[in-house]
């Protein structure tokens, strides 16, 4: 653009270039003759044409060396989005709002929906910061509907209308909106996940956020430990809190994903399981397991000997030694009831109970020698039965081990002997947790913070995956 401009500079009628070259001595004449005072106008018009192409010169001169010598600035979403359309208007709003931006995840957990919409700033040349989250979730999972689709969409619908009013309306059209699905699509025979997910790109499709062909999908559990990792790094203040490792406890799948110091870990880690990413100029290798029917949900399915997907048969019912003796209810799990039932009273309950988990875990998980020796935060369902068991504030969280864990499980399923308490559940899954943390390499000894919140953002892969996600409309941008 600055050559053509000079091109057109040159490119003047001789008059008008000559004018321009000897306009400094050409004031202080006397009278003027017809001839003159036309040639006088002329001269007038170039003047200020000259003028008006030098200034247009230097302008785009110092935008265009600007360009290209200034370290290439994280584009927002909308930046990315203006240059993906061709869209010239867009462009311009994009160049003055730059420092403010906006991404959109939908989180389609198997046990609820929730929308992330995420808020960020950048400084010229900066990496950007999230300043804040709004965030709203909804049960039941979107799995929930695998035999009704055309409900799906009401719950999708009514998070859309959250973030309509939380993202400035110039902002929609450049604010990336993404749907990504965890352990109870997965589960889900192909077809079905397929048509949930067909119905959730419909609904986005028509919605006015910027919606790329991959908006929706089903996430790789190494994937969502992975960004689960990247998201603590983008929390405000994260340099100084880069975690080491992290477990993730949902309802159908579970993840554990950790940064080793030693170099046998990702040399015997099986295939698969090691993910690497670029952060702040360098390279994270990571081991990053993901457990599929290991999640809370999935796991009380398995301990009560159900199997995911099939119904139980006519009179059949559900018979564990992990619930209250004596107790019998229905348990709905993955859109399927069953009738569960606690044994007769006398056994003891935990050390009952803990065979059978132990049993059900029996080879499903690889133990990874490093992790006695590393940090951990645990989340989801960890922290939500901590809380329930009163192990730690349900709105600070706080730190415990597996020995804690341990007790309480004891404690629990002894007063369950005696009365069933308000969760009939929770024997069962203080000893899953109990032994699942074991499985997974960690001492009785080891400590883990628990979080749901860090700087008012909700601990979920969600914050990662809107990262990745603007970082690669970046990239497909230069
Ligand atoms: O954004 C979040 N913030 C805090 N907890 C979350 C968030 N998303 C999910 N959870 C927790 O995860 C658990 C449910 O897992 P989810 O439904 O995501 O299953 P999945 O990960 O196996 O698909 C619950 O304990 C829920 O509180
Ligand atoms: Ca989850």
């Amino acid at each position: 653009m600055f050559i053509s401009l000079l091109i057109s500079i040159f490119m003047l009628p001789p008059q008008e270039r000559m004018v321009t070259q000897h306009l400094s001595g050409m004031f202080d004449h006397g009278p003027l003759d017809q001839g003159q005072m036309q040639l006088q106008r002329t001269m007038k018009i170039s003047k200020r044409f000259f003028a008006f192409g030098i200034l247009t010169c230097i302008a785009v001169y110092v935008a265009y060396v600007k360009w290209h010598l200034g370290s290439k600035p994280f584009v927002g979403a909308t930046e990315g989005v203006a240059e993906s359309r061709g869209d010239k208007l867009s462009h311009q709003a994009v160049s003055t709002d730059l420092s403010v931006f906006y991404g959109i995840m939908f989180d389609a957990g198997s046990t609820g929906t929730r929308i992330h919409i995420f808020k960020f700033a950048q400084q010229p040349r900066e990496t950007p910061r999230l300043t804040h989250e709004t965030f709203k979730a909804l049960k039941p999972g979107l799995s929930a509907y695998a035999d009704d689709v055309e409900k799906s969409g009401q719950g999708i619908k009514e998070l859309l209308e959250v973030a309509k009013k939380e993202v400035p309306m110039e902002l929609w059209k450049f604010t990336p909106l993404v749907l990504k699905a965890t352990a109870g699509l997965r589960l889900l025979p192909g077809e079905k996940a397929q048509k949930l997910l067909e119905k959730v790109k419909e609904i986005f499709q028509a919605s006015p956020f910027f919606v790329r062909d991959n908006c929706v999908s089903i996430m790789n559990g190494t994937d969502e430990g992975e960004q689960l990792y990247r998201g603590s790094f983008c929390t405000p203040g994260n340099s100084s809190r880069r975690s080491v490792g992290m477990l993730d406890l949902g309802g159908g799948s579970t993840q554990i994903t950790f940064l080793p110091r030693a170099k046998a870990t990702l040399q015997t880690s099986p295939s698969g399981h090691t993910t690497s990413f670029q952060m702040f100029n360098h390279t994270y290798k990571l081991y990053s397991y993901s457990y599929l029917g290991l999640g809370l949900m999935s796991a009380r399915l398995a301990i009560l000997g159900g199997v995911e997907g099939k119904p139980l048969g006519e009179g059949e019912e559900l018979i564990s030694p992990c619930l209250p003796p004596g107790f019998k209810s229905e348990w709905q799990h993955a859109e399927i009831v069953y009738k569960i039932k606690g044994q007769k009273a006398g056994e003891p309950l935990y050390e009952s109970c803990s065979n059978k988990v132990a049993k059900m875990l029996y080879k499903k998980v690889h133990r990874a020698g490093e992790v006695k020796d590393l940090d951990f935060y645990i989340f989801s369902y960890y922290y939500d039965c901590a809380a329930e068991a009163g192990l730690i504030d349900k709105e600070k969280g706080g730190s415990l081990t597996v020995g804690d864990f341990e007790i309480a499980a004891k404690y629990v399923c002894k007063t369950m002997e005696i009365s069933p308490g308000n969760n009939p559940f929770l024997c069962m899954d203080l000893t899953y947790i109990t032994f699942l943390l074991q499985e997974l390499g960690f001492p009785k000894s080891q400590g883990f913070k628990l979080a749901r919140k860090i700087d008012n953002v909700e601990t979920s892969w969600a914050l990662g995956a809107t990262f990745h996600y603007i970082d690669s409309l970046n990239r497909l941008q230069y």
